[in-house]
C-alpha cells in the first residue's frame, strides 16, 4: 500500500510520527511535505496530496493542520476525493465503510499521537462495505460533475 501525507507548519512533527509509524507498518509513504515550521498554507499539501489519489499514485492520503478542517475542505474541492476529519477511531472506521473515504484528516492541535495513531489504523483496516451505501457515494460522484 503506498499513502501520501502531507500538513501545514502546526503539525510537521505529528506528520513526522504518522510516517514512522506508516513504515513501520511497512506502507510506502510520499511525504507531501513542509519540511519546516515555517508558517505555511495548508490548501498547497491539501493540493498535493489529493492530485496523488486523484491519479491512483497512492491509495490514499492524509492531511494535518491545525484541526484538520481547512485540509478537508480543500480536499474536497477536488473531484472523486472523498476527505474526512476524523477525532475519533468510530468515524475514521465508518467513513471508510459508509463514505468510502479517501483521504484521512486529523488535528495537530485536536489529537495526540497516540490516539492519532488509532485513527490512522482504523482507518487503513476497514473496507468499503458497498451495498447500500453505493447509491450515495454515486450521488456523491454525481455532485462532482453537476456543481
Ligand atoms: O483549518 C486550518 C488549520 O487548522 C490551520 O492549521 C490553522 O488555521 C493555522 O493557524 P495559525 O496560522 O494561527 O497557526
Amino acid at each position: 500500500m503506498k499513502i501520501a501525507i502531507g500538513s501545514d507548519h502546526t503539525a510537521v512533527d505529528l506528520k513526522s510520527e504518522i510516517i514512522d509509524y506508516l513504515k513501520s507498518l511497512n506502507i510506502d509513504v510520499i511525504d507531501c511535505g513542509p519540511q519546516s515550521k515555517e508558517r505555511t498554507h495548508y490548501p498547497i499539501y491539501a493540493h498535493e496530496v489529493s492530485t496523488l489519489v486523484q491519479d491512483q499514485k497512492v491509495e490514499y492520503g492524509i492531511l494535518i493542520c491545525g484541526t484538520g478542517v481547512g485540509m478537508s475542505i480543500a480536499a474536497n474541492k477536488h473531484k472523486g476525493i472523498r476527505a474526512v476529519v476524523c477525532s475519533d477511531t468510530f468515524s475514521a472506521k465508518a467513513s471508510k465503510q459508509h463514505n468510502d473515504s479517501n483521504v484521512l484528516c486529523f488535528g495537530a492541535r485536536v489529537v495526540g499521537t497516540e490516539l492519532a495513531k488509532d485513527i490512522v489504523e482504523s482507518f487503513l483496516k476497514a473496507s468499503y462495505e458497498g451495498g447500500r451505501h453505493q447509491q450515495r457515494v454515486d450521488m456523491l460522484n454525481e455532485l462532482d460533475h453537476s456543481l
